[in-house]
């Protein structure tokens, strides 16, 4: 359950047996016919994989670099999470569970697994900060027409991290009839190994896409925006054994680099624990896992995966930070010149390629467009106008 120094499972001592059960169920299922059957048949025929890998031909002209769009905005439910929650929805009827518990943030977690409960028959309780409520209301009303409990979290900042100190204790009381579904690469082991083992299928596709796209090439470049990390490592797991593809994650640098401005873990954190893991983390002076701030609600955690961290330190993955102003001209950009609406998260990978573009033109990079724009666009056109 490592990845280097990084990762591990630190539970209290009542959860240790319910993540001993955790982790052997999906040994078993990984190794099940059936199981792989049924997950295919799930992607093919109810989330509409494979996603296409779409070359933004007027997006690449402005920007000049050939820009490659790896469209999980169009996985069903809006976002890349459903390939993790319905995989978990499947583990969790496989251990004869009848709830699915977790937080959320964007609110697309939570809406992908209000959808893989519904789909499943599942009960779902779903935490959410207050500040998030309010900011992705569209998502809180699609979690409930589907039937999930949206809890609203009203301590602390209200936002992210203390949406997942919130669902752990809940899931504490209730484990025996209920999944602790966790909404990234993040959390106690085995969870950023299976999530990213259920991300993966989008890094394969997008690999075999691109190949036909350009007759066998690879791309230069391959970015993908960094919250918790399960979209970037899904994409990631596609081109990890190629290593003339540079991989790079994007961090938010919200309003800049003050503590408490942005979350750009890999950039100002430093090795750390937290919700049961360790991974590289921002903390205040008192080593608490400190405020962050980012203009995508699904980007602001201090933490971030085990894995990316371990990567960061392997040299493998490059990580960079954009601010809210470039990716909110990205989130425009993209809008007008393709008729694409990203999600504020994925409008980070946006501006990065925007901005590498600038610097190298004529190169190639492909993006994990992790999410579509509906959950954002009241938010933005009131705050920040239509262009
Ligand atoms: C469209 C979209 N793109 C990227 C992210 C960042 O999550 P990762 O892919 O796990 O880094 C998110 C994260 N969303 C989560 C959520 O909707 O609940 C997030 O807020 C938490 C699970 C961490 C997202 O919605």
């Amino acid at each position: 359950g490592y990845f280097g120094d990084f990762g591990g499972a630190f539970l209290p001592p009542e959860l240790e047996s319910h993540f001993a059960e955790i982790e052997r169920a999906w040994r078993q299922l990984a190794l099940s016919a059936d199981f792989l059957q049924e997950l295919r048949y799930i992607r093919r025929h109810y989330q509409g994989r494979p996603t296409p890998v779409y070359y933004a031909r007027n997006l690449s002209r402005e920007a000049g670099a050939h820009i490659y769009l790896k469209r999980e905005d169009l996985n069903h439910s809006g976002a890349h999470k459903l390939n993790h929650c319905m995989g978990e929805a499947l583990l969790a009827r496989h251990m004869g569970k009848k709830k699915l518990i977790a937080e959320t943030g964007a609110g697309q977690h939570g809406v992908a697994l209000a959808t893989a409960a519904a789909c499943f028959g599942m009960e779902c309780e779903i935490h959410m900060g207050e500040i998030d409520i309010e900011k992705e209301a569209p998502n809180v009303t699609r979690m409930k027409l589907m039937g999930a409990e949206v809890v609203p979290v009203s301590f602390g900042g209200r936002s992210l991290k203390e949406a997942v100190d919130s669902a752990f204790q809940s899931y504490l009381s209730q484990a025996d009839e209920a999944l602790f579904a966790i909404g990234s690469v993040v959390g106690p082991h085995p969870f950023p190994l299976m999530v990213r083992n259920f991300q993966s299928v989008v890094g394969i596709e997008a690999r075999e896409q691109y190949q036909e796209l350009t007759d066998g090439q690879l791309p230069e470049q391959v970015v993908a925006c960094v919250g918790g990390g399960s979209n970037a490592m899904g994409m990631f797991a596609g081109f990890i054994e190629d290593p003339e593809v540079q991989l790079n994650g994007v961090e938010p640098l919200g309003r800049g680099t003050e503590p408490g401005q942005h979350s750009a873990t890999m950039t100002f954190g430093k090795p750390g624990m937290l919700h049961g893991f360790k991974c590289m983390l921002l903390t205040d002076d008192e080593g608490n896992p400190a405020p962050v701030h980012s203009i995508a609600s699904g980007l602001d955690y201090p933490g971030v995966g085990p894995e990316h961290s371990y990567l960061k330190k392997a040299g493998r993955v490059a990580y960079h930070a954009i601010g809210d102003d470039e990716t909110l001209d990205a989130f425009y950009r993209l809008s007008r010149t393709e008729g694409i609406i990203p999600a504020l998260e994925s409008a980070h990978a946006v501006a990065w390629a925007v901005e590498h573009a600038r610097e190298h033109p004529g190169s190639t990079v492909l993006v994990n467009l992790s999410g579509r724009g509906d959950k954002d666009i009241d938010y933005v056109a009131r705050t920040f106008g239509h262009n």
